[in-house]
């Protein structure tokens, strides 16, 4: 099985630390959910993974291949971001640029880019720089779902697409998910929307991957215990608490980790992934340090 490990990479701009210490790996047959807080680094750590961008320490491997400047371990890697892949080809129209895209892949699946152009309706004799940017964006996602690459990285993939084509697109990538062994990482802000997509949720929080963990382990690690105030007070001493909402005098906190015996007084339920998301993406990398620690995750 064809792994992608990044290793130890660490990205300043102007002094600051971006990225201070990023290592994972990522296997085929996967698709990954890569979150994160604006500005903390997701775009940065993508071009780096696709040698668009150099660290300033750290590697990017491909079965055990370090893959900086080897174009045939690159060619196994495609990044879809708001960028063309060829330079100055604005100017092209859709259908040249897709013939320009087939002839640097030569497998490039051309009955899957027909069949995509048709259902999200994109003009082919128009010229890119004259699409709209949700038509733009469709553009690249095709591309990204067409090249034989192993692993593809969708960065803000939907930027612009209306809940129609939003759909469509996640449709698709199930779709040829299901057909190809191949891993896809989506990098988004859109999490409800994705969140019933991707079985491992990469988190980036403060220059390192906070979490690296299976959907399915944080579905089964989450609750949310909702009660009075006085009562979640009470029990709330040695949880694991990464977020919490009071409405009136009740409170719900959400718990990562074991919740022991609870009072029949307090309701505890289950908590769906958007939720549990969005409260991981917004905790201190510190705080989750310390909650990893003590349920030894
Ligand atoms: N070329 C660059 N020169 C200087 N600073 C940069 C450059 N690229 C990124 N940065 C800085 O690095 C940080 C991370 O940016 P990046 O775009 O990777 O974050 P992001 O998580 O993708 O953000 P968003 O979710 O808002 O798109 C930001 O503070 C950004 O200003």
């Amino acid at each position: 099985m064809t792994k992608l490990e990044i290793r130890n990479i660490q990205r300043k701009y102007s002094g600051i630390d971006v990225l201070k210490n990023i290592s994972c790996t990522l296997e085929e047959g996967h698709i990954y959910g890569l979150l994160g807080r604006n500005g903390v680094g997701k775009s940065t750590l993508l071009n780096i993974i696709n040698n668009r961008v150099l660290p300033n320490k750290g590697e990017v491997k491909l079965d055990g291949e370090v893959i900086f400047e080897k174009d045939d371990l690159l060619a196994e890697l495609f990044l879809i971001n708001d960028t063309l892949l060829f330079n100055n080809s604005d100017h092209l129209k859709v259908n040249k640029y897709f013939k320009l895209a087939k002839s640097f892949y030569p497998d490039f699946d051309e009955a899957l880019c027909d069949h995509l152009v048709e259902v999200f309706e994109l003009d082919v004799k128009q010229r890119i720089d004259k699409l709209s940017t949700g038509y733009r964006s469709i553009l690249n996602v095709i591309l990204g779902l067409c090249v034989p690459a192993k692993f593809i990285f969708f960065d803000e993939p939907t930027l612009g697409l209306d809940a129609n084509h939003r759909e469509l697109f996640y449709k698709e990538l199930l779709d040829n998910f299901s057909k190809k062994t191949r891993t896809f990482v989506i990098s988004t802000h859109l999490i409800e929307e994705v969140s019933h997509m991707i079985d491992t949720v990469l988190i980036l929080n403060e220059g390192v991957i906070s979490v690296n963990e299976t959907a399915e382990t944080i579905l089964e690690k989450s609750w949310a215990l909702t009660g009075a105030i006085r009562d979640i007070q009470e029990i709330s001493k040695g949880l694991s608490i990464v977020g919490r909402e009071a409405i009136g005098n009740q409170q719900t906190i959400y718990v990562y980790g074991n919740v022991g015996d609870i009072p029949p007084s307090i309701q505890v339920k289950s908590v769906d992934l958007q939720k549990i998301f969005i409260e991981l993406t917004s905790m201190k990398e510190r705080d989750w340090r310390e909650i990893k620690q003590s349920i030894k995750v």
